[in-house]
């Protein structure tokens, strides 16, 4: 088995520490593969390259249209190698291909959107209060940013932060998570294929509190975008403050998803799975907080209940299966410990709450479909993220307390609403403290439509116009075509 390395330079090396390390597939704990291990050294030399390319000029000043074109060939080749792409992540993630073949698609998509962006954000002329002058404002690119993106959605994350960071003319050094980094790796390859130059996008591959942090610290970054928890964004956030850096962070979410008694009965229960068990929970916007009318409360559970029980653990390989394993022996621990607090504090187990006793599951970091009732908003377990297959469901009587529940959180990314009452749906909408609100839907996203959270969900966009934005100073210039002495002193 190869070993996976870094890409500096335009170079692919194995880390200065010859550590390694191994890959494992969390459905049956074998290695996949193994990658090099790098440190803060391996970090400096990366930053030190993007640093030489970005300042040589020659990225920023390639013509757009062209930034555009090699950002459109890596988005036909991410096509193009589409069906290898997906086995590796889920082989690397656990979920299933089926799920992996989307993410790729969305992938491809972002590449493509913004390719299409890339020149057509040229400036403007504004009106300049001065007579004989010209006013205009031009964007130019931030100058090297460091990329840290995290293990559920390892591919979709990083091509978030690459696509726009490369229309906009920027030099990069990304960190992907070091449980999940191949298809990081592989789409550095695709992007070395399609022509971007040496230098401008590096690749570290490490853990964070050697490789992230020193990308978060280092003075000659100029941007740092992460995507992850919010005890790390923190740090990050501390660190990026020794040279004012320019921050990007998309953080967790403790996501409600309310359920009106007017609103489509069996659409509501079928979308309260979908909201969750998808990558078993492990995505950042999971309704995993299910907010719903007392009046139709028993019937929904009891709906919800019967349809989870039929929800299909396995291999991710196989095609009967609809959900896979937690990703680590680690995450599976954590996932136990939240659902047996929630147990403690007087949440009721509706359906799971268990690993699975199926013996073919037993190397896999498997957890069942959980559904705890009877929790009120004081609960951890309604106030934590818990990153794992599990909804908690509380009760409302009126509009205003299910928006106060909605609301209660210190998160604020996304959250969704099913009623047939549009006005009642505006209203409620205009007053939830999210970045993104489904009005009867869940869990959509693309490429045109920004993301990113209120409150401590994040600071900053991802995707749309904001997303490029991210990546992009704006520069105002004035020339006097007529200058004169003014004779003040
Ligand atoms: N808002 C979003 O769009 C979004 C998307 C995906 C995931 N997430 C969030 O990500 C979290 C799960 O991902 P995770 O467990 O990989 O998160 P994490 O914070 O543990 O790790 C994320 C990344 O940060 C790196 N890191 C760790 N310590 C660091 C440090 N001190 N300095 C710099 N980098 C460091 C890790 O190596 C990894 O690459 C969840 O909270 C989830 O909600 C958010
Ligand atoms: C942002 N999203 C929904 C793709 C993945 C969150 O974990």
């Amino acid at each position: 088995m190869d070993c996976k390395r870094n890409y500096i330079d335009g170079e692919w090396v194995a880390s200065k520490t010859n550590a390694t390390r191994d890959i494992i597939n969390p459905f049956n704990q074998e290695v996949i593969a193994t990658v090099t291990e790098s440190d803060e050294v391996d970090t400096q030399t990366a930053i030190k390259a993007a640093r030489k390319a970005f300042d040589s000029g020659e990225w920023a000043t390639t013509p757009a249209t062209k930034r555009g074109q090699i950002v459109r060939t890596i988005a036909q080749f991410i096509e193009r190698d589409k069906e290898e792409l997906a086995k590796l992540e889920s082989l690397d993630t656990g979920k299933t291909v089926e799920e992996s073949r989307g993410d790729m698609e969305d992938i491809a998509g972002v590449f493509h959107y913004y390719a299409e962006l890339a020149d057509k954000n040229g400036g403007e002329i504004i009106d300049s209060p001065i007579p004989n002058s010209i006013s205009k404002v031009v964007h130019e690119p931030v100058g090297v940013c460091g990329q840290i993106t995290p293990w559920n959605y390892p591919l979709l994350q990083a091509s978030w932060k690459l696509a726009p960071a490369l229309v906009a003319g920027n030099t990069l050094i990304m960190k992907p998570s070091e449980i999940t980094p191949l298809t990081t790796v592989k789409v550095f390859e695709l992007m070395e294929e399609a022509g971007v130059p040496a230098g401008v996008v590096n690749l570290v591959l490490g853990p964070g509190h050697s490789v992230g942090a020193e990308l978060s610290a280092n003075k000659e970054v100029d941007l740092i975008s992460f995507t992850g928890g919010i005890a790390t964004g923190k740090k990050i956030m501390q660190a990026a403050s020794s040279n004012v850096k320019n921050l990007a962070l998309e953080l967790g979410g403790k996501n409600p998803n309310i359920v009106f008694a007017d609103a489509d009965f069996d659409t509501a229960v079928d979308q309260a799975l979908n909201a969750v068990y998808f990558h078993a929970g492990q995505i950042c916007s999971a309704g995993t907080r299910l907010i719903v009318e007392e009046s139709v409360h028993d019937a929904f559970i009891d709906k919800l209940v019967k349809r989870v029980m039929d929800i299909k653990l396995g291999n991710g390989f196989n095609e009967a299966t609809q959900m896979g394993p937690l990703i680590s022996e680690e995450h599976l621990n954590k996932v136990i410990d939240y659902v047996e607090t929630g147990k403690q504090e007087g949440a009721t187990v509706a359906v799971g709450g268990d690993r699975p006793s199926d013996p073919q599951l037993q190397k896999g970091f498997f957890y069942l479909p959980t559904v705890l009732t009877n929790c009120t908003t004081d609960m951890k377990v309604v106030q934590n993220e818990g990153f794992g297959p599990v909804i908690t469901v509380e009760t409302f009587q009126s509009e205003e307390e299910a928006i106060h529940l909605a609301n209660d959180s210190i998160y604020g990314l996304s959250g969704g609403i099913w009623t047939n009452d549009i006005a009642k749906a505006e209203r409620c909408v205009a007053k939830m403290r999210m970045g993104t609100v489904w009005i009867n839907e869940y869990n959509l996203y693309f490429p045109h439509a920004p993301w990113g959270g209120f409150k401590q969900s994040g600071i900053g966009r991802e995707l749309g116009r904001a997303g490029l934005e991210e990546y992009q100073e704006t520069k105002h210039i004035f020339q006097n075509l007529k200058p004169e002495a003014i004779n003040w002193f």
